[in-house]
């Protein structure tokens, strides 16, 4: 059986994205941008802690290690959490370069290749085609280097959202403790009315 995915990407007629003005310069390494996103914030202890930069032109480059927290099957990575860690680095694309808030609505992943505990995932997310709200995202994952083997790819339909979708659906005590504590969130600035 063949795989290699043959439909078309992005599945609708798209416009080419647009790297924001006042996106992160080619080389910047980005913070996290929520200090309890189990992505890549620091405050979640076993969490995934992806740390991410941005490429010239509609790239980010994002750099997972596999722990032993995050095993499925013994000493290899479990697939949900790679998922998580492609859904990060796609979104982080997304929010970073467009500089727009954004939710995932739907991702697709593909497993290559096993990935070992103590590996570390070089992921390219790329920025495929925008189409009103909708942002259509992909990426590659290779073992131990940028240009290494590549173990998983994905792609993902982003929706761009306005604040009050994370304002009217987070949980109100977690909203209070960015209330308390602005520095919880990176506080560089969005545009907010997709
Ligand atoms: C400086 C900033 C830095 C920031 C860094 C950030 C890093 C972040 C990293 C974090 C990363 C982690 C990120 C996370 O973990 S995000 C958390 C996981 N995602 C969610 O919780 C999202 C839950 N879903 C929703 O809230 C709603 O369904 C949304 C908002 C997505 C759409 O509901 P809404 O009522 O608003 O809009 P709509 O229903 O009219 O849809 C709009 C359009 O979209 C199309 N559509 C929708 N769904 C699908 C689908 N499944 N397949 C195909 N198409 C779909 C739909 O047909 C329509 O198309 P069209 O009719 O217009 O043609």
């Amino acid at each position: 059986m063949s795989r290699t995915t043959t439909e078309v990407w992005p599945p609708v007629p798209t416009e080419a994205p647009q790297r924001h003005p006042e996106a992160p310069a080619p080389g910047a390494d980005l913070p996290q941008h929520y200090a309890y996103c189990f992505g890549c914030g620091d405050g979640v202890e076993q969490g995934l802690h992806i740390r991410t930069s941005a490429c010239e032109g509609v790239t980010i480059r994002s750099r997972f290690t596999v722990t032993e927290a995050h095993q499925g099957a013994p000493g290899l990575a479990h697939g949900g959490l790679l998922a998580c860690a492609f859904d990060e680095a796609l979104g982080a694309a997304v929010g970073n370069l467009l500089r727009k808030p954004a939710v995932t609505a739907k991702l697709e992943t593909e497993f290559v290749r096993p990935v070992p505990v103590g590996t570390t995932l070089f992921i390219d997310a790329h920025l495929d085609g925008v189409a009103g709200r909708k942002v259509y995202v992909s990426a590659e994952g290779r073992l131990d280097a940028e240009d290494g083997t590549v173990a998983v790819r994905a792609r993902a339909l982003f929706v761009q959202v306005k604040l009050s979708h994370f304002l009217e659906n987070g949980r109100p005590e977690d909203l209070a403790k960015i209330a308390d504590n602005p520095e919880l969130l990176t506080r560089r600035s969005v545009e907010l009315n997709p």
